[in-house]
C-alpha cells in the first residue's frame, strides 16, 4: 500500500522549504518595510524640524531679509517659550509709579540703544526689537546690544515686518508707547537698494500700525522721521509748516511717506501719533555710515576723504544733532504724548498727531566738521574738496525748534565741537585707538 502512493517526502520537504523561504521573506520583508517606514518618519521629521526652525518667526517673502543673519543661538531669539516671555515681561515692566512700558523698535541702533537706556534709567520698562541686518557691521549693533543687556533691556531679534512675532509682543505686553526707531536709515544708500527703503520704511511701519491699531490697549507712538523730507525746500529755518512735498531722495520719500501713513492710522483708528524730524544726530556709539564717523577711521588711516560742495561752489552744511538732545526730545515727546483714542481697531474720538523738528538749530559746513576731527584727532586730513554727487544729498539743513521747545521743552545745548570731543573720546576707546589723539580727549568728563 506504501508503496502504491505517491512518495510525498520530498513534496513534503519542498513544501516545507518553501513554507519556510516564504516566512523568512515575509519576516525579512516586514523588517525591510519597517526599517523603510522608520527611516521616511525620521526623514519627515527632520525635515519638519528644519521648516520650523527656518520659519519660525516666519520670513516675509521682501529681498530686504537677505541682509539679515538670524542668529540662533541668540538668547534673544524667539523662542516663544515660557523663558522667553518672562523675558519680554521682565525688560518691559516698569520700576516707577505710573512708568510707561515702550517697545522700543530699532534698539539695538544708534538713537536706539541711547533712547532706551535713558528710559530704564528713569524706571520706564523697555522691550527692545531689532533685526540686526547688515546695513552696517553688526558688530556694533552687538556691542549696543550687550550694552542694553547689562542694563536689564531684552532684545527681541526679529523684523517689522514680522507679524506674527509684533502680535505675539502685544499679547504677551500692554505696551503704553511705541518708540519706533527701526528704519533703513541714509540717503544716498537708497540708489543702490531702493527696496529696504520701501521694505522697512513703509511696509515695516504700516505692519507695526496694523498691530498697534488693533492692539487693547492701543498705544502712544513716537517715531523717528528726518530732516530730509524738506528736500528742495529753499525757506530758512525748516520750520514743520513749510514744504516737504519736494524729496532729493528716496530715503526722504518713505519718511514723507510715513508721515502721511501715520495721518491715515490717527484719522482711522484713533491711534496718537508723533513724528519726529531728526537732524543729522551724531555721537558716541553711532552710525559708522555717516560722514562724521567715516571721516574719523579715514583721517586716522590716512585714507582721503571727500568733501562735497554744491554745484555752484558754495560749502555743503549740516544742522548736526547731538545724541544727548535728541534723547531728550524724544523722551519729552513721549510724555507729552496723548493717549490713543481707540480701542479693538475702532476710533472713539479724535487722537493727537504731531510732527517736530529736533534739530540743533545752528548749522556746520562739512569742512568746519573736518577742521574740528583734524584738532581733535591731532592728524591732517588729506581732504578732496568735490562737487556734491546728484544722488539725493541736499544742501543745507537747519532747524527752527521753537514747536517742540514750546510743547516739551526742547533745548539743544551741545555744539558740535563738544559733541565730536565726546564721540572722538568714544571712538578711541571702543576701538582701542590712543597713539596719535590728544590726551586731553581722555579727560573729558563723560
Ligand atoms: O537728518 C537726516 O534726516 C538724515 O541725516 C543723515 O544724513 P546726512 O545729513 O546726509 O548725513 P551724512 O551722511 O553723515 O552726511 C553729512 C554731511 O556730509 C556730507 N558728506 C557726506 C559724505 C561724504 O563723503 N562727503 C561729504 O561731504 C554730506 O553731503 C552731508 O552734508 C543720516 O545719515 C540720515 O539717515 C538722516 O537721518
Amino acid at each position: 500500500m506504501a508503496s502504491s502512493l505517491p512518495d510525498t517526502s520530498k513534496t513534503t520537504k519542498l513544501e516545507r522549504y518553501n513554507s519556510y523561504l516564504r516566512r523568512v521573506n515575509h519576516t525579512k520583508l516586514l523588517a525591510a518595510s519597517s526599517k523603510l517606514l522608520f527611516r521616511v518618519t525620521l526623514l519627515v521629521a527632520l525635515l519638519l524640524i528644519f521648516f520650523f526652525t527656518l520659519n519660525y518667526p516666519p520670513l516675509s517673502d521682501s529681498p530686504h531679509h537677505v541682509l539679515h543673519h538670524t542668529n540662533f543661538l541668540s538668547s534673544s531669539f524667539y523662542s516663544g517659550g515660557a523663558a522667553w516671555e518672562k523675558q519680554v515681561r521682565h525688560s518691559s515692566t516698569p520700576r516707577r509709579p505710573n512708568g510707561f512700558s515702550v517697545l522700543v523698535t530699532g534698539a539695538a541702533g544708534f538713537v536706539g540703544t541711547h533712547c532706551s537706556l535713558a528710559l530704564k534709567k528713569r524706571g520706564d520698562g523697555v522691550l527692545g526689537l531689532d533685526n540686526f541686518n547688515s546695513y552696517y557691521d553688526p558688530t556694533l549693533k552687538r556691542a549696543r546690544q550687550s550694552l542694553l543687556s547689562k542694563h536689564q533691556i531684552f532684545i527681541v531679534e526679529g523684523d517689522l515686518n514680522d507679524g506674527n512675532l509684533i502680535s505675539k509682543l502685544f499679547d504677551v505686553v500692554p505696551f503704553t508707547h511705541i518708540l519706533h526707531l527701526a528704519a533703513q536709515a541714509g540717503v544716498r544708500y537708497a540708489m543702490k537698494n531702493p527696496q529696504s527703503y520701501v521694505n522697512s520704511n513703509i511696509a515695516g511701519f504700516i505692519n507695526l500700525l496694523e498691530i498697534a491699531k488693533s492692539a487693547n490697549p492701543q498705544p502712544s507712538i513716537v517715531w523717528a522721521s528726518s530732516s530730509s523730507v524738506y528736500g528742495l525746500n529753499t525757506q530758512n529755518p525748516f520750520s514743520e509748516s513749510h514744504r516737504t512735498d519736494q524729496p532729493a531722495s528716496l530715503y526722504a520719500a518713505t519718511k514723507k511717506a510715513g508721515e502721511e501713513i501715520a495721518h491715515t492710522y490717527n484719522h482711522i483708528y484713533g491711534l496718537s501719533i508723533t513724528g519726529l524730524r531728526f537732524f543729522t544726530v551724531y555721537g558716541p556709539w553711532g552710525r559708522p555710515d555717516m560722514a562724521y564717523f567715516f571721516f574719523t577711521k579715514d583721517i586716522l588711516q590716512g585714507k582721503p576723504i571727500n568733501i562735497y560742495q554744491t554745484h555752484d561752489e558754495k560749502e555743503v552744511a549740516r544742522d548736526f544733532t547731538y545724541i544727548d538732545d535728541v534723547v531728550k526730545g524724544c523722551l519729552g515727546a513721549l510724555d507729552t504724548a496723548e493717549k490713543s483714542t481707540g480701542s479693538g481697531g475702532k476710533k472713539k474720538s479724535p487722537a493727537q498727531l504731531r510732527i517736530y523738528n529736533l534739530g540743533n538749530t545752528s548749522p556746520v559746513s562739512v569742512g568746519k566738521l573736518v577742521s574740528i576731527l583734524e584738532g581733535l584727532l591731532n592728524v591732517k586730513a588729506k581732504k578732496h574738496v568735490i562737487k556734491m554727487p546728484r544722488n539725493g544729498d541736499v544742501p543745507y539743513t537747519h532747524a527752527n525748534v521753537s514747536l517742540a521747545y514750546h510743547d516739551f521743552g526742547y533745548k539743544p545745548t551741545t555744539d558740535l565741537a563738544t559733541g565730536l570731543r565726546k564721540f572722538v573720546k568714544w571712538y578711541v576707546g571702543y576701538f582701542g585707538i590712543q597713539s596719535k589723539v590728544k590726551k586731553e580727549i581722555d579727560s573729558l568728563d563723560d
